[in-house]
């Protein structure tokens, strides 16, 4: 039998999916957010559908990236960086753009594109599996366990977004303060049986945060623990934190910003550090491993450039005694079934990976992906072993379309604006 996996089309959808207010050091979240839908069609008339940041510097990436990718291979998955650097080099404006201190970590051109990279790489691998009759984790090398398991990522969170806002209603509540975090947490078992968890820091003053995370140990006696404040510490309250809370936390995420902060930090606690902010590309890892700045990495595949790369990841990381794990922003179904099937693949996972993916009412997908005892099932149907929900897409793409600008860019200060307009990103460290 022979098969033609040859591109035909690419369509790049761009969608506003609903957004809870979360809280976090730089504000909060708008009531949408953007996101970007992939697919890629073959000759033989099989699509395969990817996902990732929806901002308009990425799309402004991927619009000709999708033009290039016509009359290629779906299963020439090394060409995409080619293409990529490409595409980078026509779209100059974009690949000089430097922006530090986001919560993604220094958010430089080459990621970016690494990130656009791996929406097509998700997309192709689906077409590929779907044309074969194999699941990406089979693509991949295959699985090492036969579910994934995920911790219940807590946010401080307002009840409403901020009045005036046209935005959907959420029915979580607020979590303002140790209780309310406690209740989010118990809600969180209760839905999906995750038994740990993270909580998103950054938000009040330290003792505050660390007040939450004792109730939550108190709450839940030997859970796995870890609180994020995104940089938002200096070293010295990294280590009052730490002292506070060694005994009950599986590690710090990110107390403070940057690799040399963090590695003074681990040097004077303890406690293992985690991060998604100061080890985002394989350029920072030298330095961060060498000087023991981080315990554990958290990959995100999509910054990481994709599911190969985030094994790559993972293969370093072994090599130097770093454990791994995984990182999530606002995302929906076809980036929670990549994140799956590449987790399912890391033979040394030991910790819970995150995901936003409960926070997201509404998904593209026919049917939702379920967290049942806080794991993901891992597909074995063919390709990611998710469907796409046309109308569904083609209802929060009308949404995209009929924003005036203002939410095709995430922008968590802005939304915080709405409610306090003297409001302005706090510069870091915070405390
Ligand atoms: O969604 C948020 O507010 C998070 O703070 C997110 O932007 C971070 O990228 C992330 O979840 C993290 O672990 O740092
Ligand atoms: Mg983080």
């Amino acid at each position: 039998m022979t098969r033609d996996l040859t591109i035909t089309a690419v369509h790049l959808t761009p969608i506003l999916v609903a957004d809870p207010p979360l809280l976090n050091t730089q504000g909060v979240h708008q009531p949408y957010t953007p996101r970007l839908i992939v697919e890629v069609e073959t000759a033989d008339g099989v699509t395969g559908v990817g996902e990732t940041y929806g901002d308009a510097k990425y799309l402004e990436l991927a619009r000709p990236f999708a033009d290039k990718l016509v009359g290629r291979q779906v299963s020439d998955l090394n060409g995409l960086f080619t293409l990529a650097d490409e595409v980078a080099v026509d779209s100059s404006r974009v690949f000089g753009q430097v922006d530090v201190g986001g919560l993604r970590g220094v958010q430089t051109a080459d990621k970016l594109r690494l990130s656009v990279v791996s929406g097509f790489e998700v997309a192709c691998l689906d077409a590929l599996g779907k044309a074969l009759g194999l699941p990406v984790h089979a693509l991949l090398g295959g699985k090492v366990r036969d579910a994934v398991e995920y911790s219940a990522y807590l946010f401080y969170k307002w009840a409403d977004h901020p009045e005036g806002v046209a935005s959907e209603k959420d029915d979580w509540g607020a979590a303002v303060d140790p209780a309310g975090v406690v209740a989010q947490a118990r809600a969180f078992t209760e839905r999906y049986g995750f038994t740990s968890f993270k909580l998103k820091g950054g938000v009040f003053p330290p003792e505050e945060e660390i007040a939450a995370v004792k109730a939550l140990a108190e709450a839940f006696p030997g859970h796995p623990l870890r609180l994020d404040p995104n940089g938002a510490w200096s070293v010295e309250t990294s280590l009052k934190v730490a002292a506070e809370l060694g005994d009950v936390l599986e590690y710090l995420e990110d107390p403070a910003l940057g690799t040399p902060a963090m590695a003074e930090v681990a040097a004077k606690t303890g406690v293992p550090l985690a991060t998604n902010m100061c080890v985002t590309t394989f350029a920072e890892i030298q330095e961060a491993f060498t000087k023991g700045a981080v315990q554990v990495v958290l990959s995100d595949h999509h910054y990481w450039g994709g599911l190969r790369n985030t094994q790559q990841l993972a293969a370093v990381c072994r090599t130097f005694g770093v454990g791994v794990s995984m990182h999530s922003n606002t995302h929906l179904g076809i980036s929670l079934a990549a994140m799956t099937h590449v987790a399912a693949t890391v033979p040394d996972l030991h910790h819970a990976c995150d995901s936003h993916y409960p926070w997201q009412s509404e998904d593209v997908l026919t049917e939702r992906l379920a967290f049942d005892g806080g794991k993901v099932a891992v597909s074995d149907a063919p390709g990611l072993g998710v469907a796409l929900d046309r109308e569904r897409l083609a209802f929060l793409h009308r949404r995209w379309l009929d924003d005036d600008g203002t939410l095709r860019d995430r922008d968590d200060a802005a939304a915080m604006r709405v409610a306090d307009p003297e409001w302005v990103t706090p510069s870091v460290p915070r405390w």
